[in-house]
């Protein structure tokens, strides 16, 4: 039998004179670690102090076997084989796309088969003999991906890469992060505080609060915790993973859930092909019967496990629907019509369900 790889396991400390960074976290060698919290809880300097880039970092921290840090060892950031990537990349102005590129790659001592993998895979042929300063900022994040990727670090660390870029240029990043996710075998750690990227993307979720790790743990567990300020939010959801089983022609997909089949609008993809949803609390209403009058598609049943206030006045329900956890929002009128109450049988209305993979 293969042992499984070992994973990450690292226990940080570092002192500011109004900030204190504890963080203890053992991650999966593989997936995407998602660091998610306020401004300020300390997600980059964390990053920094995993990249060697934080001298004052107190601590530990090994990587599938290899000790970056001890009480013996101290690896400098250019032995700790980080790809770093930032909100700003920073690329070498005076040289091209392609000597950006091998700039890295050169130093790393990579194969040559590596270098075009990544030009293939982040689709930077068409840029590689453009100076820096002609990109566009989606093509500049874009470049320092392949820049870090080209070095094959043992860990991929990025830290807000979209956090620059306007709502269009994020989405098209986002799918070749995923494409980074699905076809390497290199750990990502990804810090966030757009819960859109951390849904989308997180295999593993850390929740960071005043420099403390709040919770941790894999991704969908996290998200659907409904005790966590997460689910108090504007923007709270529920996210599902589920299995493509057809598609209607029209742009509208069937998938299979443990809750039932959902519906949602999205590309044709194959039968089979795992994806990744998320419905949004604000989306879902309950009802006691099951209407065929409406023209909602995605109906299916549930218990209402918690009803609790919500600071903007309505109420919060925390459903199971066939083992699935859903959040709904309710007026405290339409909870007192339908007299609505923990253990009750309801139908979970669902207006919108997004594909997000
Ligand atoms: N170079 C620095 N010198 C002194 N204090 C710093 C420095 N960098 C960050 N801090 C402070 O350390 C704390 C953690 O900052 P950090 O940038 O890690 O938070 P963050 O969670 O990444 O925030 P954001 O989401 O706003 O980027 C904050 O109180 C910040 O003001």
């Amino acid at each position: 039998m293969t042992e499984p790889a070992p994973g990450i396991e690292l226990r940080l400390q570092l002192r500011r004179t109004n900030f204190a960074l504890d963080v203890a976290l053992s991650l999966p060698a593989q997936g995407v670690a998602v660091v998610f919290g306020p401004s300020g809880s300390g997600k980059s300097t964390l990053l920094r102090a995993i990249a060697g880039l934080e001298p004052a970092a107190r601590g530990e921290l090994r990587i599938g076997g290899e000790t970056w840090q001890d009480a013996h060892v101290r690896l400098p950031p250019h032995r700790r084989r980080a790809g770093v990537v930032f909100q700003h990349a920073a690329l070498l102005p005076h040289l091209s796309v392609h000597d950006n590129l091998r700039y890295g790659w050169r130093r790393a001592g990579a194969p040559t088969s590596v270098m075009q993998e990544w030009i293939d895979k982040l689709a930077l042929g068409p840029l590689l003999a453009r100076p820096p300063a002609t990109l566009s900022g989606g093509e500049r994040q874009r470049v320092a991906l392949g820049r870090a990727l080209v070095c094959q670090p043992r860990w991929l660390l990025l830290d807000e890469p979209l956090s620059a870029l306007d709502a269009e240029r994020r989405a098209e990043i986002l799918p070749y992060l995923e494409a980074i996710r699905r076809e390497t075998r290199i750990p990502l750690l990804y810090v966030t505080h757009a819960v859109e990227e951390a849904t989308r993307l997180a295999d593993h979720l850390v929740l960071l609060e005043a420099g403390r790790v709040r919770i941790a743990g894999p991704a969908l567990e996290v998200l659907n915790r409904s005790d966590l300020p997460l689910a108090l939010r504007d923007d709270a959801a529920s996210v599902i993973e589920a299995s493509v089983l057809g598609h209607d022609g029209h742009g509208l997909l069937r998938l299979d859930t443990p809750a039932g089949t959902l519906h949602a609008h999205g590309p044709a993809h194959p039968a089979g092909t795992r994806v990744r949803l998320r419905v949004q609390a604000r989306d879902v209403s309950v009802a006691l019967s099951a209407h065929a009058d409406t023209s909602v598609l995605n109906i299916v049943p549930a218990v209402l496990q918690a009803l609790s206030p919500l600071p903007n006045g309505q109420l919060q329900l925390q459903l199971q629907a066939g083992g699935l956890p859903l959040l709904a929002r309710v007026s405290h009128q339409s909870a007192l019509r339908l007299q609505l109450r923990e253990g009750l049988a309801v139908w979970a209305q669902i207006k919108s369900v997004a594909l997000l993979v």
